[in-house]
């Protein structure tokens, strides 16, 4: 099932939650909402469901508008942040709730229920917990029954509303990737809003970045990384070093004022010598966390910071080799470089690795 949000519009009060939205889901997607709080990612996924009106355009089910009917008549899955199951019914029960409240004629037979409930359990790798109840279950495990409660009606359409929010750190890791697999498997069409970038580029076929009711890009999880289509998207996924005007071996023209160039942590290559294009900079301090080091720099011609991302093997050895101490000077040249020219289109220059050496 494909969806189609056309010239979709939403106000609370003075505030724009969805701003001439335009979006095509391709059926059997799985997209991410991605976007900081109170971007608008919930409310255009309560349209989507039929839990909100928009105030003007339309929400199309494979080319067939549904911007007014009912919730019920939608067809569609959720699965929410705080979504709890029925604490007083087995796990077997929650997941079978769905089908069992369905109109007599529509309603499969017990055997049928049975069936359907255990291969769904057997889905979500829970099949051996069928007669506990919730609260015997831990926080990931009962997203989980959530998920195979959504899915058990069947929906044309499932939506997640930041499904692994209120997790730790390492379940909610384990479920992205858990998720994928399933959608993998069941490949109904799919939208699930989410803050945390890591969650929608891992996830996600494709992302939906958006900010202030508005969306900024839409595309595969590497076109967003990779082709920012604006500072707000390129920022918003991950962190980025700003410098005002050029940078780097930007092939020729002036620099028109608001132009700006910015370059990724792990883009920035450092240098012993002064080279054509690199920045003069003093070493500040070195954090190691893990297998990355990350190293600020404090340029030399206006004193702000610079950071430097690299594994911790490759800047150890550098060390070494460059004998770098605190306050240390160095030249930092962009490996690749995007730069924003005030009122135009991105450009992204890529530096030839034969440069650098
Ligand atoms: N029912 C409502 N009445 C009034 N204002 C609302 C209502 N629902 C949402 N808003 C406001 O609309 C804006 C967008 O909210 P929305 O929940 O869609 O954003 P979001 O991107 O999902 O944010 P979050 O990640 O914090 O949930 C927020 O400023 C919110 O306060």
């Amino acid at each position: 099932m494909s969806i189609q949000i056309r010239n979709l519009n939403k106000r609370f009060g003075a505030t724009v939650v969805c701003d001439n939205l335009n979006l095509d889901i391709p059926s059997g997607e799985l997209v991410a909402l991605l976007g900081p709080s109170g971007s608008g990612k919930t409310s255009l996924l309560r349209i989507i469901a039929g839990l909100e009106r928009p105030d003007s355009g339309s929400v199309l089910f494979h080319g067939a508008d549904t911007t007014h009917d009912d919730v019920r008549d939608r067809n569609v899955g959720f699965v929410f942040q705080h979504y709890a199951l029925f604490a007083h019914m087995s796990i077997f029960e929650n997941v079978a709730f769905g089908l069992r409240v369905r109109p007599k004629a529509t309603r499969p037979s017990e055997a049928k229920i049975r069936e359907k409930v255990m291969d769904l359990l057997k889905l979500v790798q829970l099949d051996w917990i069928a007669d506990r109840f919730p609260h015997q279950l831990s926080g990931g495990q009962r997203q989980r029954i959530a998920l195979a409660r959504a899915l058990a009606v069947e929906p044309k359409v499932l939506l997640l509303d930041e499904p692994f929010g209120a997790l730790d750190a390492k379940v909610r890791k384990e479920l992205r990737r858990w998720l994928r697999r399933l959608h993998d498997e069941v490949h109904v069409t799919s939208v699930f809003v989410t803050h945390d970038q890591d969650e929608a580029m891992e996830v996600a076929d494709r992302v939906v970045v958006m900010n202030k009711g508005r969306i900024e890009q839409d595309g595969t999880p590497d076109e967003v990384y990779d082709r920012p289509a604006t500072p707000f998207v390129l920022q918003f996924l991950g962190d980025v070093n700003l410098f005002h005007g050029r940078f780097g071996h930007a092939p020729g023209g002036s620099v028109e004022p608001g132009d700006v160039s910015y370059v990724r942590p792990h883009e920035l290559e450092i240098l012993a010598a002064p080279q054509d294009g690199a920045l003069p900079v003093t070493l500040s301090q070195a954090l190691t966390v893990g297998p990355q080091t990350r190293i600020e720099f404090k340029r030399v011609d206006d004193g702000s910071y610079v950071d430097v991302e690299m594994p911790r093997s490759e800047y150890n050895a550098l060390r070494d080799r460059l004998n770098l101490v605190t306050g240390s000077q160095v030249h930092l040249l962009p490996r690749r470089v995007t730069r924003f020219a005030a009122g135009q289109n991105p450009v992204v220059e890529q530096v030839d690795p034969a440069a650098l050496i």
